[in-house]
């Protein structure tokens, strides 16, 4: 039977990297994305610059839009502090299942909560499900005609408070402009752009990271 690529990329990391060693995790999907199938993990580059933001935001409480395979989940989460929780939301159950294991592999299922389901609809019950109060930080990395519909959504269900920090993927590429004019004109967000590079790619793409002020 024909494997599918995120069957691939959990094969790489059971094979190359160690249980419960989520650096090894991270580069073991690096390498094979490099060197063997290109995929839309937010990459090494990128993912210096999502480490250094999660490190300086220090978050409690994070919500993913968007698992995959779980790279940028287990990049995450192997930063956060002792009891801080992570709620990914993935649409497609076939990666959602890979992402698991990928998580599972990692060590880390006891920081992350992987949902299923459509972002429109879980936002809304956050609250009453998963007990969150407002996210610290939001890491955007699902369909790009969401990010704008969707924050708006958590500003409307109040899951965003004064210095909640959204970081946005592929702004550039393969770009999320209507989102990009919202954050960078509206008081209510100040913005910063982080050129880099469309994931193991000479492409021109970068982060957004956006503070609400409330
Ligand atoms: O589409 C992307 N991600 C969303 C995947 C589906 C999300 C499903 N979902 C989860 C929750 N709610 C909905 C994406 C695409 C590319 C890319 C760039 C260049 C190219 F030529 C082809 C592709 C690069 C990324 O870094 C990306 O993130
Ligand atoms: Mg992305």
């Amino acid at each position: 039977t024909q494997s599918t690529r995120p069957q691939r990329i959990l094969d790489a990391v059971q094979k190359n990297a160690t249980r419960g060693d989520p650096r090894s995790v991270v580069k073991a999907i690096d390498h094979f994305c490099r060197n063997k199938e290109w995929a839309m993990n937010v990459g090494d580059e990128k993912g210096c610059i999502l480490d250094s933001v999660v490190s300086e935001v220090n978050p409690a409480t994070v919500l993913e839009l968007g698992t995959y395979c779980g790279y940028s989940t287990v990049r995450i989460a192997s930063l956060l502090p002792p009891h801080a929780k992570l709620i990914t939301l993935e649409f497609n159950p076939d990666f959602a299942a890979i992402a698991r294991q990928v998580i599972a592999w990692a060590g880390l299922e006891d920081k992350v909560q992987l949902v299923e389901g459509a972002s429109g609809d879980w936002i809304p019950k956050m609250k009453e499900q998963f007990g969150v109060k407002t996210f610290d930080l939001v890491f955007l990395d699902h369909w790009k005609n969401s990010y704008l519909p969707d924050t708006k959504l958590m500003e409307e269900c109040s899951l965003l408070r004064k210095g909640s920090v959204l970081l946005a993927d592929n702004v550039i590429c393969p770009g999320a402009p209507d989102y990009l004019e919202f954050v960078r004109s509206s008081p209510r967000y100040k913005s910063q752009y982080f050129k880099s590079h469309l994931e193991y790619t000479k492409v021109e793409d970068g982060l957004e990271k956006s503070v609400f002020l409330g």
